[in-house]
């Protein structure tokens, strides 16, 4: 973060969303993205990523805080805002019995300065599909309809909510590679996606939600870095892992044994690592299924999701992402 306001695109200030009913879905949430800059945001299932996106497109006015886009407020300053953002729903909507050149053309149509409707069907790779109707099309391909559609109008700022749900592999790979592009283009993205690999190729900053609160923010090597890395082994017979060195010596910071399987976390992997094969060096132990790894972002998104769900250590809060 370079504190020149000018530089974030996006800037969520202690904002919150309070539905019909009393439900608070986000509470009080921070975070700012940058010009030029793909940003993530994860959250178990009704984390409250939905209600947050919505609130930067200026569909609903926020319970509290404040929320910038391009300088503007998005719900009270829509007409300055919608023009420059390109909004990927969850769920599109369109005519079914519209061709997808029909459905390009009206949207077009809707938008100030579009760029040719056939041209953001090409980058979505739906160049091919102009004259079947949306109904026809399946499920991934009526996502790239949606992406085409948001991107009508050569956005400075695109939201993708889970722009790549029902994709298959090769489908989820183009999307990426064009977000990229974008992204070098110029575009600011933000994105939520429940693919954690997604967010990890993809964003350069995430942030987690859980029940409306931020549990976790940063690069996602930032947000990995804070989740232990694990070794796992199996011992031979007659051995138990109290033969082990002290674990704490080791640098372990807790572990499990399932037989004669033992799984050791650590935040010093190559500290925990070399004790435990010099030690079985030492004392001519062959260690089974030996498996030594650093913290993945699924890990360490499964590990807040599981420490906020048992209320340890729960880090949900005041992160400025
Ligand atoms: N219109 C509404 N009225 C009341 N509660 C709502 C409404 N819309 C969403 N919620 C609740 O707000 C919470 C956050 O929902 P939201 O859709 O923002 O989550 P999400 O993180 O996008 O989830 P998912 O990953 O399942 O899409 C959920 O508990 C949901 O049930």
């Amino acid at each position: 973060m370079n504190g020149n306001e000018h530089e974030h695109v996006i800037e969520v200030t202690d904002l919150r969303r309070v539905y019909g009913g009393g439900f608070e879905a986000v509470r009080g949430i921070s975070f700012s993205v940058n010009r030029g800059e793909i940003f993530a945001l994860l959250g178990t299932n009704g984390a409250g990523k939905t209600s947050t996106v919505e609130l930067l497109e200026g569909l609903a006015r926020p319970a509290g805080g404040r929320v910038r886009v391009l300088g503007h407020d998005p719900y009270a300053e829509r007409a300055a805002v919608r023009p420059r953002t390109g909004v990927m729903l969850q769920e599109g909507g369109f005519p079914s019995e519209l061709t997808v050149a029909e459905t390009a053309r009206m949207w077009a149509g809707c938008v100030s300065g579009a760029r040719p409707p056939l041209e953001a069907l090409e980058l979505v790779g739906l160049a091919g599909k102009t004259g079947v109707r949306v109904k026809q099309l399946s499920g991934g391909e009526r996502r790239r309809l949606d992406l085409a559609l948001a991107l009508l109008g050569d956005p400075e700022v695109l939201f993708l909510d889970e722009p790549t749900t029902g994709l298959d592999a090769e489908g989820r790979r183009d999307t990426w590679e064009l977000v990229r592009r974008l992204r070098d283009a110029g575009t600011t993205v933000l994105l939520t996606t429940h693919y954690l690999e997604e967010a990890e190729d993809l964003a350069e900053r995430l942030a987690i939600l859980h029940e409306g609160r931020i549990a976790a923010a940063g690069t996602p090597a930032e947000v990995t870095a804070a989740q232990p890395s694990r070794i796992s082994f199996e011992l031979p017979l007659g051995y138990f892992v109290g033969d082990l060195p002290p674990l704490d010596d080791m640098g372990v910071c807790g572990h499990e044994v399932d037989g004669r399987v033992v799984r050791l976390r650590t935040h010093e992997l190559q500290r925990t690592a070399t004790r435990l094969l010099v030690w079985a060096e030492g004392a001519a132990v062959e260690l089974g299924r030996l498996d030594v790894r650093s913290a993945s972002l699924e890990e360490a998104f499964l590990g807040i999701a599981r420490e906020a769900a048992e209320g340890v250590g729960t880090r949900t809060k005041e992160y400025a992402a």
